[in-house]
C-alpha cells in the first residue's frame, strides 16, 4: 500500500509553488536582480537588510530594477522614473497598493473604504476645509495643544521622563484635530478624542501581520487579516459607533439652531459642518449617518498618526542636539514677544528655522522603501526605455530620493538643521526630491495643516520645556522591513522657568 506522509505532501506542495510563481519578467521590464532562495527570493533582503540591498542594487542595476518578494514580482523605482510615477497619476495607482496592504475597501462597509475614485472627495476636503481653514483655526489648535500639554506632560520642575513618546503626542494632537474635525462641543467626550487618537493605530495593526499566504496568493492573505470581521471583530466599526454616538446630538443640535435661527444661523468651522451640508447628508435615513461618519474617519486616519509621527521624529532629532535647541529657543524667543504668546499664522510663517529644521527631520524619515503604487493601465514605458505592464507593482526608493546629492549637495546625507533657511523651500513645498508628501497630482493635500499644527506644537514645546534624550545621544529610528517607527527610548522634560 502507497502512504504519503506529510513530508512528502509538503515537498510536492513546495514544488507546485515554485513551478507556478517562478517570477515572470516581461521582455523589456527594468533588469531582475538575481536571486538564491527559491520561492524565498528577495524576500529576506527586503526584511531584515534593506538599506544594504538596496544600495547594492541600484550600483549594480541603476534607478529602475525588479526584485522579487512575497511571492510577487516588483519594480523599484528611484530618481526620473520615481518622478515619472507620480507625473502619470492614470497609470500609476496609490489607492489601491495601500488596499492590499489594509483592505480598507472591507473595514469600512459603508463608504466603500479608499479608492482612486473617493479620494477625490477626501482630497477636496482635507484641501479646502483643512488646510484652506488655517488661519480660521490656529486659535482653536493652539488651544488645545496646549491643552494636551498640560495634560500629558505638565509640569516638570523636576525632570520628567516621558515614556511610550510617539503615543503621548499622538495624544495631544488627536485632542486638537477632534476639535477642528467634530466641533468643540463634540470634542469636550473623553471617548471621542479615544476612538480619533487610536484609529490609524488600530487599523494599522493588521500591518504587523506578515504575509505569508502572499507567497501563494495576496487573496489569501487578505482573507485572512479579515477573517475576525466574519467574528464581530472590525476595527472600523468599534470608531464608527463611538462616533456617532458623539455626534448625532450635536447634529440635532445643529439642526435645530438652523430652523430656529434660519439666515441668521452662523456655521461652525468643523469639518462636521462641512459633511452636514453635503446635498446626500439626511442622518434619518439608515446608514447615511454612518457613511458621514467613515468619511470622516478616513481624513482621521490619513491625518492624525501621520501628524503626531513628524512631531515625534523631531523631537528626538532635537532632544539629540542641545544646540540647535538652544538656536530654535531663541527663534521661538523673538517671535513670542513679538506678538505677546497669542500665535496667529503670520507668525508660524515667520518661524523659518524651525520650519527648515522640520523639513530636514522629514527629509531624514529614512524609510528606505515607501509610496506603493500599482501600474493600472494596459502597460507603461519609461523614458529610460523599460516597459512595465498592468498589476506591477511599484516601490520607491524613498531614502535614495530625498539624500539625492544632485539635489541636496555633497552633504545630502548629513542632518543639516538649517538647510533650508533662505532657500525659499519651505517644508511644504514640493518638488522631485522632497517626496514625503508624495508628488504630483496627488500630493498630499493636508500638508499646509500637518506642518503648521507640528511648527505650533514645536514651538510651544521649545518655549517651555528643555528636552533631551535619555541617553544624551542622538536616537536613531526603529526598522521594521523597509520602513521606520520613531525610537522606543525616553525622553526627559524640564520646565524652562522653575517656579
Ligand atoms: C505630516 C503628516 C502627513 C504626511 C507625511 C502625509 C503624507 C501623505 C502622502 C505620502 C500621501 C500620498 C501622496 C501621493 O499619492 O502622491 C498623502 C495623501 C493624502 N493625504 Fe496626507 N500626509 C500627512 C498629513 C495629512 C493630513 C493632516 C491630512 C488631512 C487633513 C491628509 C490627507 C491626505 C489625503 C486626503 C491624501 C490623498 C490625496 C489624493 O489621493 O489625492 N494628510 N499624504
Amino acid at each position: 500500500m502507497f502512504e504519503v506522509s506529510m513530508f512528502q505532501i509538503f515537498v510536492i506542495f513546495m514544488i507546485i509553488l515554485y513551478i507556478i510563481k517562478r517570477p515572470r519578467i516581461g521582455k523589456n521590464e527594468p533588469p531582475f536582480v538575481p536571486y538564491t532562495i527559491p520561492i524565498l527570493g528577495h524576500t529576506y533582503n527586503y526584511l531584515f537588510n534593506p538599506k544594504k540591498f538596496i544600495k547594492e542594487c541600484k550600483e549594480q542595476y541603476g534607478d529602475c530594477f525588479s526584485i522579487y518578494v512575497f511571492g510577487h514580482v516588483m519594480t523599484v523605482v528611484s530618481r526620473d522614473s520615481l518622478t515619472e510615477v507620480f507625473r502619470n497619476s492614470d497609470d500609476f495607482d496609490f489607492s489601491s497598493a495601500i488596499n492590499e496592504l489594509l483592505p480598507f475597501h472591507r473595514l469600512f462597509t459603508y463608504n466603500g473604504g479608499i479608492t482612486k475614485e473617493t479620494n477625490i472627495f477626501h482630497a477636496k476636503t482635507a484641501r479646502e476645509q483643512v488646510s484652506g481653514k488655517l488661519a480660521l483655526n490656529t486659535n482653536i489648535v493652539q488651544k488645545y495643544l496646549m491643552k494636551g500639554m498640560d495634560k500629558c506632560i505638565g509640569d516638570c520642575n523636576d525632570p520628567k521622563i516621558v515614556d511610550n513618546t510617539w503615543l503621548t503626542f499622538n495624544n495631544i494632537v488627536a485632542l486638537s484635530i477632534t476639535n477642528i474635525f467634530a466641533g468643540e462641543e463634540a470634542a469636550i467626550h473623553e471617548d471621542l478624542i479615544k476612538s480619533f487618537g487610536s484609529f490609524a493605530f488600530d487599523v494599522g495593526s493588521l500591518l504587523m501581520i506578515p504575509p505569508i499566504l502572499s507567497f501563494i496568493h495576496p487573496k489569501l492573505h487578505e482573507i485572512v487579516i479579515t477573517l475576525p470581521m466574519k467574528f464581530g471583530w472590525n476595527p472600523v466599526s468599534r470608531h464608527r459607533e463611538v462616533v456617532m454616538n458623539r455626534l448625532r446630538p450635536v447634529i440635532e443640535k445643529r439642526l435645530k439652531e438652523k430652523t430656529i435661527l434660519g439666515n441668521n444661523y452662523k456655521p461652525y468651522n468643523d469639518l462636521l459642518e462641512y459633511y452636514m451640508n453635503q446635498p446626500n447628508f439626511d442622518y434619518t435615513i439608515p446608514d447615511n449617518l454612518s457613511y458621514h461618519v467613515e468619511n470622516l474617519l478616513v481624513l482621521v486616519f490619513a491625518s492624525i498618526n501621520t501628524t503626531s509621527r513628524t512631531v515625534v521624529d523631531a523631537l528626538y532629532d532635537l532632544a539629540g542636539r542641545p544646540e540647535v535647541l538652544n538656536e530654535l529657543y531663541e527663534e521661538a524667543l523673538t517671535i513670542n514677544k513679538e506678538c505677546n504668546g497669542t500665535i496667529t499664522i503670520l507668525e508660524i510663517q515667520k518661524m523659518e528655522k524651525l520650519d527648515s529644521f522640520i523639513k530636514e527631520s522629514l527629509r531624514h524619515s529614512d524609510n528606505i522603501l515607501a509610496l506603493p503604487h500599482y501600474m493600472i493601465s494596459k502597460s507603461y514605458t519609461f523614458s529610460n526605455g523599460y516597459t512595465i505592464l498592468r498589476g506591477r507593482k511599484v516601490l520607491m526608493c524613498a531614502d535614495d530620493m530625498l539624500k539625492a546629492k544632485e539635489c541636496y549637495g555633497d552633504d545630502a546625507e548629513e542632518f543639516k538643521p538649517f538647510r533650508f533657511v533662505n532657500a525659499k523651500s519651505p517644508a511644504t513645498k514640493i518638488d522631485r526630491s522632497y517626496i514625503v508628501f508624495g508628488g504630483g497630482r496627488h500630493a498630499c493635500p493636508g500638508r499646509f495643516f500637518a506642518i503648521t499644527e507640528t511648527k505650533l506644537l514645536l514651538h510651544k514645546l521649545i518655549m517651555k520645556y528643555k528636552f533631551s534624550t535619555k541617553s544624551g545621544k542622538i536616537e536613531k529610528k526603529i526598522y521594521i522591513g523597509p520602513i521606520t517607527i520613531p525610537s522606543q527610548s525616553s525622553l526627559v522634560f524640564e520646565n524652562r522657568v522653575k517656579c
